[in-house]
């Protein structure tokens, strides 16, 4: 199974330092959060590792590889970074069929990925008209055609319900039990909670913490945890006091 590996990565846009000198591995067999406040660099540093967004410098490796060197990319890595990045009157099963046809997977595997997200009852209908539930699905499932070991979600829960964050908590449980490289970004610190087994934490592309969760639970929450060590990383104000003089 296979690791992804970043490695003095850094990427800046102007001035700004989105990605500063970041370092880490993500191991196999575990669920891995990444974790950091708005503008972290999170988004960034998934895009470099799918080759998306080319790095100043430092490399960025899965399965000791760059994404460009990769010889069958879908087999080994599969990404969810928009889940509204589908054509929206193609079909769910037109969507998954032409990405099929072009990294030579056959119709069969298609059948199998709508039907570990669900989505066999509704394949045929136009992905323009899904709710964000139904995309976020048909997004794991376009991750996981290519049967990869390497999975890596940017927000997979956002803005799902309860029974859709529970379905992908325990999909991606169970894609790390198999043995895959299970990746993923979140800002909801109760569902990292009971996701991940370590977390990678960033602050203004640097890192803060690679850790794994029962340690850094060890004295109270996740949440508390995060805060302390993200304090010092967020340019806005972090507790709420209320501009009063407005009205007064
Ligand atoms: N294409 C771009 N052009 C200019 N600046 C960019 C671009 N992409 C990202 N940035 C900047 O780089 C920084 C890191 O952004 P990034 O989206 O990687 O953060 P993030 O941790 O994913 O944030 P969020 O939690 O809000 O998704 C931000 O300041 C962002 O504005």
């Amino acid at each position: 199974m296979e690791t992804i590996e970043v490695r003095h990565l850094s990427k800046a846009y102007g001035h700004h330092k989105a990605v500063d000198d970041l370092s880490f591995t993500v191991h196999p067999g575990r669920v891995t959060g990444f974790l950091g406040p708005n503008g972290a660099g999170k988004s960034t540093t998934m895009r470099m590792i799918l080759g998306l967004t080319r790095p100043d410098s430092g490399d960025a490796l899965v399965g000791g590889r760059r994404y460009d060197q990769l010889a069958q990319p879908l087999h080994e890595v599969g990404a969810l970074l928009d889940a509204g990045a589908v054509h929206p009157r193609r079909s769910a099963y037109h969507h998954l069929l032409a990405l099929a046809q072009t990294n030579g997977i056959g119709k069969r595997r298609v059948h199998e990925v709508l039907a570990m997200v669900g989505l066999e009852g509704v394949a045929d209908r136009r992905a323009g008209g899904f709710s964000l539930g139904m995309s976020q699905r048909l997004g794991i499932a376009t991750a996981m055609l290519g049967d990869p070991a390497v999975v890596m979600l940017d927000e997979p829960v956002n803005g799902l319900d309860p029974e859709g964050i529970r379905w992908v908590r325990g999909l991606l449980r169970h894609l790390a039990g198999e043995g895959r490289t299970v990746f993923l970004s979140s800002h909801l610190m109760s569902e990292m909670q009971m996701t991940a087994d370590h977390l990678i934490v960033v602050g203004r592309g640097q890192l803060l913490a690679d850790v794994a969760i029962a340690e850094m639970t060890a004295s109270g929450s996740l949440e508390d945890a995060y805060f302390a060590l993200t304090a010092e990383s967020v340019d806005y104000p972090t507790t709420a006091t209320p501009d009063r003089s407005a009205v007064a």
